[in-house]
């Protein structure tokens, strides 16, 4: 069967061939609707603590880019918020569209961003990453939102990487970005139990997503769109709409960290 991706023939609608659990209780993204979010007091703000010291690499995987980081050590780790234990950061990517008018995967009432930072953690309390994946507390993404204005000075570092990774499987070295620079200035959050929005499509993520966006300039877009698919000497096919869809909320409730 081949390989899972976000095309007619490979596409979000086709997951739950080869991943039944696509038809799951508790799957992301979703259409987050404020006006139906319970504001709940015993949030806490988030705490994360982010080591530029910890940042390995990024690279195109054929889905997104991303950035990896190393994580043997409690150096880059989120805490508080609606989890309790620590969770190390392992890696964090983007999702975007062919325009600015789609390519977030949560959507706000139905409003679509240009584009959403998902950064991953783990949790501590299990061995590994592997084995966190599995469990249905095992991993928490903080998701930020990315709306057309100011060039963001941030993002350019990751784009200036961008000519290296061009193609699917490429990576190089990218040290010492720390990711405290992609969080909007406010850390208010919506929170709710999901998974992960691509396969395995495993149903072990809390989703905490900020409610006030990031910047970045249409051109800025432009650059993202510039990435592929694709790997070298294949015909080249433009890495963009590497979002799925809002998913069913099956009952479940949506928290708000804030009033
Ligand atoms: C392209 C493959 N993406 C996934 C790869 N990983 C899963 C590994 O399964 C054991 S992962 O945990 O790093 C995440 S988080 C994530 S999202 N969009 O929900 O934040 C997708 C993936
Ligand atoms: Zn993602």
């Amino acid at each position: 069967s081949h390989a899972w991706g976000y095309a007619a023939n490979n596409g979000p609608d086709k997951w739950a061939d080869s991943f039944p659990i696509a038809n799951g209780p508790r799957q992301s993204p979703i259409d987050i609707v404020p006006g139906e979010a319970s504001y709940d007091a015993e949030l806490k703000p988030l705490v994360l603590k982010y080591d530029p010291s910890t940042c390995l690499e990024i690279l195109n995987n054929g889905h997104s880019f991303q950035v990896t980081f190393v994580d043997d050590t409690d150096s880059s780790t989120l805490k508080d918020g609606p989890i309790s234990g620590t969770y190390r950061l392992k890696q964090f990517h983007f999702h975007w569209g062919a325009s600015d008018d789609k390519g977030s995967e949560h959507t706000v009432a139905g409003t679509k961003y240009p584009a959403e930072l998902h950064l991953v953690h783990w949790n501590t309390k299990y061995e590994s990453f592997g084995k966190a994946a599995s469990q249905p507390d095992g991993l928490a993404v903080v998701g930020v939102f990315l709306k057309i204005g100011a060039k963001n000075a941030s993002l350019q570092k990751l784009i200036d990487a961008f000519e290296s990774i061009k193609t699917q499987g490429r990576q190089s070295s990218f040290a010492n970005f720390n990711p405290a620079t992609l969080l909007p200035g406010c850390l208010d959050y919506w929170t709710y139990d999901g998974s992960l929005t691509t396969p395995p499509l495993l149903e072990s993520v809390t989703w905490i997503v900020c409610k006030e966006p990031i910047s970045v300039s249409s051109e800025q877009m432009g650059k993202f769109r510039s990435l592929l698919f694709s790997a070298e000497g294949e015909a080249e096919s433009c890495m963009v709409d590497n979002y799925r869809p809002p998913q069913p909320l099956k009952g479940r409730s949506v928290r708000a960290s804030f009033k």
